[in-house]
C-alpha cells in the first residue's frame, strides 16, 4: 500500500541519536576526552538565542562539555578572531561554532576561514566544503546531514530519484544537493530566479524546500506521493514558528512530510553534537 501524509518525526529520531552519542561520548570520556563544543554567539537576535539555548541543551543531555560564548552586537571583527583563535588553541574543545547571522561590520566568511578547520563541526569551511564536494572524508553540514539522516530512517531509497532542491545557499541547499547526488537522486537546483517554478517541483519525487518565506511552497507545487522536506523557519501570521510549506494543503498529497517544529531542525542539532563526538574521537585516537 502507499503511504499517505505520513510525518516525518525530526524530534524522535534526534532523541534516539542524541541517546546512541550519549554512550560514544560515555566510552570517550573513559579514554580520558570529553568532547566539548563552544557555541560563540555575537549580539542578542532573539532566534538566534532560542536556538542556541537548544545546541546548549541537547549537549548537557548527551555529556558534551560546552561552552557558550556572548558577545556584544558591537563587537569588532578582530577580536572575534582573537577569541576564535584562542579556542583554536584549546585542548578541551572540540567543536566551534560561531552562529549566523553575524552583526554587519563582521565578515562571516573571514570568521568561518579562521576556524580550525578540523574544529569546523558545522562543516562551513571551505576546506571542508571542498572536501565534500570532492567525495573526501569532511564534515558533513548539519542540516544536509540530518536531513539525509532523515530520508534513510524512514526507509526512503534515493537512488534514480528525481530530488528537486529550492534554494542554494553554501548551509543547506547547495550542500543537500551534492548529498543527494551522492546518493544517486538525479537532482535539480532551483532558486529566486527559477522561471516557472512549480513546473520545476512538480516533478520533485523528493522535494526539498530551503528558503525562508512562509507557505511558498503549496498544493500546486507538489507530485501525488512525493516526499516533502520542509528546512525553512519562519513566523506565521499569528506569531507561531512554520516552514516554508503550507503544512496542512501539502499533506493529504505526498507520502511523507517533515513538520515545523519538530522535523529539520532538532536533527541539525543532533548532527552538530554527531560531528562533535567524531571530532574528539579523531582526537582520542591520536592521543
Ligand atoms: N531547520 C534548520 O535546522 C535550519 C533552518 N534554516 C532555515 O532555512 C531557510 C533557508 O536558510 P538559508 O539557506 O540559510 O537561507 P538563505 O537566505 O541563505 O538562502 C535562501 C535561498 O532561497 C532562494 N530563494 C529566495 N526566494 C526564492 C523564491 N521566491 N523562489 C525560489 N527560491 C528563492 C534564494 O535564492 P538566491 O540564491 O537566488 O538568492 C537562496 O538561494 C531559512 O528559513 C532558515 O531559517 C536554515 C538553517 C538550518
Ligand atoms: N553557525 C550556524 N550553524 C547553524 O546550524 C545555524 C546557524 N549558524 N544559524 C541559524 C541556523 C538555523 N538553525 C536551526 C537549528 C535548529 C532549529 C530547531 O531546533 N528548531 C526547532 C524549534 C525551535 C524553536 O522552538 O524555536 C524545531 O524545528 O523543532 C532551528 C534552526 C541552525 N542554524
Amino acid at each position: 500500500m502507499v503511504s499517505r501524509g505520513e510525518i516525518i518525526d525530526g524530534k524522535g529520531m534526534a532523541a534516539e541519536i542524541r541517546l546512541e552519542l550519549k554512550e560514544k561520548t560515555e566510552t570517550l570520556v573513559q579514554q580520558g576526552v570529553r568532547p566539548g563544543l563552544a557555541v560563540v554567539l555575537v549580539g542578542e537576535d532573539s532566534a538566534s538565542q532560542t536556538y542556541v539555548r537548544g545546541k546548549i541543551k541537547a549537549c548537557n543531555e548527551v555529556g558534551v562539555y560546552s561552552e557558550l560564548i556572548q558577545l556584544p552586537e558591537d563587537t569588532s571583527e578582530k577580536a572575534l578572531l582573537a577569541r576564535i583563535d584562542q579556542l583554536n588553541q584549546d585542548q578541551s574543545i572540540h567543536g566551534i561554532l560561531v552562529q549566523l547571522p553575524l552583526p554587519a561590520q563582521i565578515s562571516p566568511d573571514r570568521v568561518i576561514a579562521a576556524i580550525d578547520p578540523e574544529k569546523d563541526v558545522d562543516g562551513f569551511h571551505p576546506i571542508q566544503a571542498g572536501r565534500l564536494l570532492t567525495g573526501l572524508d569532511a564534515y558533513l553540514p548539519c542540516t544536509p546531514h540530518g536531513i539525509l539522516r532523515m530520508l534513510k530512517r524512514s526507509g526512503i531509497a534515493l537512488e534514480g530519484k528525481h530530488a528537486v532542491v529550492v534554494g542554494r545557499s553554501n548551509i543547506v541547499g547547495k550542500p543537500v544537493s551534492l548529498l543527494l547526488q551522492r546518493e544517486n537522486a538525479t537532482v535539480t537546483m532551483c532558486h529566486s530566479r527559477t522561471r516557472e517554478l512549480s513546473s520545476y517541483t512538480r516533478q520533485a519525487d523528493i522535494l526539498v524546500a530551503a528558503v525562508g518565506r512562509y507557505h511558498m511552497i503549496g498544493a500546486e507545487h507538489v507530485k501525488e506521493g512525493a516526499v516533502v522536506i520542509d528546512v525553512g523557519m519562519n513566523r506565521s501570521p499569528e506569531g507561531k514558528l512554520a516552514g516554508d510549506v503550507d503544512f496542512e494543503a501539502v499533506r493529504p498529497l505526498v507520502s511523507h512530510i517533515t513538520p515545523v517544529p519538530g522535523g529539520v531542525g532538532p536533527m541539525t542539532i543532533a548532527m552538530l553534537l554527531y560531528n562533535t563526538v567524531q571530532s574528539a574521537q579523531r582526537v582520542a585516537s591520536l592521543t
